[in-house]
């Protein structure tokens, strides 16, 4: 394993990401705003810091895929399975995010399903998040739709703070 990823979190400030592939759906700017919105409700709440770079050597590899697409995970159809990520501490995977294009991703919609609140959730997992039993939680296992006001429950914040610490004003 790389030096910094000790299996359950990164050992390092700041974590970089990029757009290996992106769904039709949507225009590009739309899903690089969703992606760095969702990347901000981690970092303001923790000591965690998020960099775009371009190429495949960054930390969190985000793409788009259907069916079978290179991993033991494959996607469903449509609904199911929205999207999943890999922990820290998974080799060269860690990190890596992958999303469904056989959803209908939408911003600022309630039709579909929403890029940036799916990609929040998954995001808590590249950082090293588990799912919560908690209702409401952005770490619970099940999307519950479109909320404009979406944003992490306490155990969330408590979850992400026990990791990173809480954020140093620097
Ligand atoms: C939390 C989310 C962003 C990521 C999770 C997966 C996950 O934990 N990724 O890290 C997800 O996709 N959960 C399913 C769980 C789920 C709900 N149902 C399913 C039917 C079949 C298979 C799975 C499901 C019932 C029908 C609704 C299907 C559409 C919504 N799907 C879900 O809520
Ligand atoms: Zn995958
Ligand atoms: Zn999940």
């Amino acid at each position: 394993l790389p030096f910094y990823a000790v299996g359950s979190k990164w050992e390092k400030p700041t974590v970089t990401y990029s757009f290996v592939s992106y769904t039709s759906q949507l225009q590009r700017g739309q899903q690089r705003v969703s992606i760095a919105n969702a990347l901000a409700k981690w970092s303001t709440q923790a000591n965690i810091n998020f960099r775009e770079v371009s190429g495949s050597s960054a930390d969190i590899l985000i793409s788009y895929g259907r069916g079978n697409h290179g991993d033991s995970y494959p996607f469903d159809r449509e609904g199911g399975t929205l999207a999943h990520a890999f922990f820290p501490g998974s080799g060269d995977i860690s990190g890596d995010t992958h999303f469904d294009d056989s959803e209908r991703w939408t911003v600022g919609s309630s039709e579909g399903t929403n890029l940036e609140i799916v990609a929040a959730h998954e995001f808590g997992h590249a950082l090293g998040l588990g799912h919560s039993n908690v209702p409401g939680a952005l770490m619970a296992p099940y999307y519950s739709g479109y909320d404009p006001n979406y944003g992490l429950g306490n155990d969330d914040i408590q979850a992400i703070q026990s990791l990173y610490g809480v954020r140093t004003s620097s």
